[in-house]
């Protein structure tokens, strides 16, 4: 069983919640099939991962002595194209988790019409507890034992929490060693130099505050007159929280995992310092109130961004949430009980699947520059990423309306049409 940094021991949980990720994943699947005419085998079948991959991972430590970790890689379903999802390293990892992350990544890559299927992987491991030689030998040997499963057209990882574009390049160079050949198309979110792509890194970041400044303006409001919750100032969580700022919205809370701070006149996430930029910058943040993570999700903001862990918004937060309005940074912050909720009281949640998804699309940019042979300027990044993704919330709100659901739902309206179609189109698919 993992322990996680904030003290829990439930190795399926990161906040001790009842509800694991691919229960919530189960739970929003069968809601929004209600909404299509799909064959409920197909349904079904999306229920289950293609397949699991759990390795050991041993590891030398500086000190020489040998820990063994464990690894998962679970692949959930491949129609479109490759299996694509990130790794993570975290306390909290388990299969479950694993499993949910990679349903989410197929709808994900469907939603956003890319030629990808959905994989999650990670590592039980907390990577501040690792010296940078060990991060890399146990990335190099995870990788090794992977081996059999990855490939530049069979799944492809690419960084998600506590990993990120130097963990791919290892990833990549141990695979590459391997094969006997350099393959860097075998991970995305690789350091520029190895062909990776400008703008990777701050991509989900970016998608969460476009997706957030067309869902505002969608209800009438000004984003600079909005107040923004931030949960998380991590890689996604502040690079929203810096793009919405530079636009004009006032950004009052941000937390990192040991704490919030909160200014009800507006921080400024221009200065402040992420966890990878400063080591303990955000909660040793002197000029603003402290409060707790709990206390951030129940600020009275306008918008709410949970950017960091899954399942913080439950059945016995979500009664309290003031926001009006709930954008995902995180993968799964929203149980299927508080989604509910939220419906009940007419507060809009934009999924992750929707919000977050500027990474993986940058991805498939990254996969395009590859086969190209050419990288495209960061202005090219963000013009291409703009169109992606507002055609993509276009395609969601449609939804919204036409069908009169829930963003989520609509989302996973147009995520399925495109999985079932795909899937009768290919035939005998059981
Ligand atoms: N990176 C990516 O490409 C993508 C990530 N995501 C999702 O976004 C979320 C965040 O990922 P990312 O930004 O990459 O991760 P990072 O590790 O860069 O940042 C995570 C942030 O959350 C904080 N945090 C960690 N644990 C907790 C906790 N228990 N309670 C409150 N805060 C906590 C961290 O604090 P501290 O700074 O102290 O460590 C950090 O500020 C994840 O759900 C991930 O799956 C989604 C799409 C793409
Ligand atoms: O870029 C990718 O392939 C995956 C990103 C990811 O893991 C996510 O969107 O959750």
């Amino acid at each position: 069983m993992a322990t996680t940094r904030d003290g829990t021991t439930d190795g399926n949980r990161t906040d001790g919640a009842s509800e694991s990720a691919a229960d919530t994943a189960r739970q929003q699947l069968d809601r929004a099939a209600a909404h299509l005419e799909v064959d409920p085998g197909i349904i079904e079948r999306l229920k289950h991962p293609t397949q699991v991959h759990r390795v050991s991972i041993p590891l030398r430590r500086d000190d020489g002595s040998l820990e063994v970790f464990t690894g998962y890689r679970a692949q959930h379903d491949d129609v479109r194209g490759p299996y694509k999802g990130g790794l993570r390293y975290h306390p909290a990892v388990s299969e479950d988790e694993c499993v949910g992350l990679a349903m989410w990544m197929t709808w994900k890559c469907a939603v956003m019409d890319l030629p990808f299927g959905g994989a999650k992987g990670g590592v039980v491991v907390d990577p501040k507890d690792l010296s940078e030689g060990e991060r890399e030998r146990l990335t190099r040997r995870f990788a090794e034992e992977l081996r059999d499963y990855v490939g530049p057209t069979r799944d492809i990882p690419a960084p998600d929490m506590g990993t990120d574009a130097q963990t791919m390049a290892w990833f990549m160079d141990a695979y590459s060693m391997q094969e006997g050949e350099t393959i860097p198309g075998v991970v995305t979110g690789k350091p520029t130099v190895l062909g990776g792509s400008y703008g990777r890194d701050a991509a989900p970041g970016r998608s969460v505050a476009i997706v957030t400044r067309e869902t505002v303006e969608d209800r009438g409001d000004d984003l600079a007159d909005a107040t923004i919750a931030v949960q998380g100032f991590g890689s996604v969580g502040a690079n929203a929280a810096r793009l919405l700022d530079e636009w004009g919205a006032d950004v009052v809370a941000v937390s990192d995992v040991d704490g919030a701070i909160y200014d009800p006149d507006g921080l400024d996430p221009q200065v402040l310092l992420t966890h990878h930029e400063e080591p303990g910058a955000v909660s040793g943040y002197e000029d603003a109130d402290a409060l707790s993570n709990d206390d951030l999700l129940t600020l009275d903001v306008d918008v709410l961004v949970p950017a960091a862990v899954g399942n913080v918004l439950t059945a016995d937060n979500a009664p309290d949430v003031r926001a009006d309005l709930i954008v995902e940074g995180a993968n799964g912050p929203t149980t299927a009980a508080a989604d509910a909720i939220f419906d009940d009281r007419g507060i809009d949640v934009v999924p992750d699947i929707l919000a977050n998804a500027g990474g993986v699309t940058v991805s498939y940019f990254e996969w395009l520059q590859h086969v190209n042979r050419r990288q495209w300027t960061v202005a090219e990044v963000h013009e291409e990423l703009e169109s992606t993704m507002l055609s993509a919330w276009r395609d969601v709100r449609r939804e919204v309306r036409d069908r009169d659901v829930s963003w989520r739902e609509a989302a996973y309206v147009v995520a399925l049409s495109r999985i079932a179609d795909a899937k009768t189109a290919r035939g005998l698919w059981p």
